[in-house]
């Protein structure tokens, strides 16, 4: 039995596969992120309100949702879309939606990340979704993750891909450079994100998206964090940071649930 991390945590569970066939089954990447959205939908109980999340790996969660409410096994359900793309799945999957206006309590939310680290702190929004997914997790009673292996990270950057940062499209050379300067000890690169046409990518409020890619470790998250946040012209940034309850990670090897 293998375990994926061995660093601190308050509790781990590792539940093991069966013993290998003879030849082993390989798994794709999708098939990781599809064991761990099904494993999440175990949380799920009749009457919650749930925040439903947005990219490859919460599509999974999404669809077996709805599944289980066709089959009549799950009933009363609501749920929180976390993107306009989420929102269309779930509308045709027959999921009844609603918003935080009307339920500022999210009972549970189940969601991917981009990278997780040893204390379960996230980079989410490569998708361009971050801030509808901090709203709604933040609202949270209990916000499940995940994850395929790839995803585990030693520090928060670690990946080397984009730690993305929402922005007003105002003078957004001006807000790059100002997170340029802010995160300049962790070597710090900033890039507007484009579409496929070339032209700077549009969230779903209207705003741009600007990546980081960090050539060394950000120290204390918290300072990044609240230094981010007070430049003017940042709407929010993907660090989520001390808000997952629990992370379900797919490996070949077994799932992994760390709270
Ligand atoms: O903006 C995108 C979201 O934060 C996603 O949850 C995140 O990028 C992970 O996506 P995926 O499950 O496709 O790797």
């Amino acid at each position: 039995m293998a375990i994926a991390w061995s660093e601190k945590a308050s509790s781990m569970e590792v539940l093991a596969m069966p013993p290998p066939l003879s030849p082993p089954v390989i798994l794709t990447q999708d098939e990781l992120k599809k064991i761990a959205a099904y494993k999440a939908v175990e949380y799920v109980e009749s009457g919650m309100i749930l925040g439903l999340g947005t990219g490859s790996t919460a599509k999974h969660a999404v669809d077996r949702i709805g599944e289980l409410l066709r089959q009549g096994k799950l009933k009363n359900i609501v749920g929180i879309p976390t993107s306009k793309q989420t929102q269309e799945q779930a509308l045709s999957l027959g999921i009844p939606l609603s918003d935080l206006d009307n339920h500022p309590t999210v009972d549970l939310a189940i969601d991917g990340a981009d990278e997780v680290d040893p204390h379960l702190n996230l980079i989410k929004g490569r998708g361009g979704s971050l801030l509808r997914e901090k709203m709604v997790e933040g609202a949270c009673k209990k916000f499940v993750c995940i994850v395929d292996e790839s995803k585990l990270v030693k520090h928060l950057g670690g990946s080397g891909l984009a730690m993305p940062v929402e922005v007003v499209p105002f003078c957004w050379k001006f807000t790059a450079n100002k997170l340029r300067d802010v995160l300049e000890d962790s070597g710090c690169v900033a890039r507007l994100r484009k579409d496929c046409k070339g032209e700077a990518f549009v969230s779903d409020n209207g705003n741009y998206i600007v990546d980081l890619y960090l050539e060394k470790e950000m120290g204390d998250l918290r300072v990044a964090s609240d230094a981010i946040l007070r430049i003017a012209g940042v709407v929010e940034h993907g660090m989520f940071l001390d808000m997952a309850t629990t992370v379900i990670v797919a490996g070949e090897l077994g799932i992994t649930i760390k709270t």
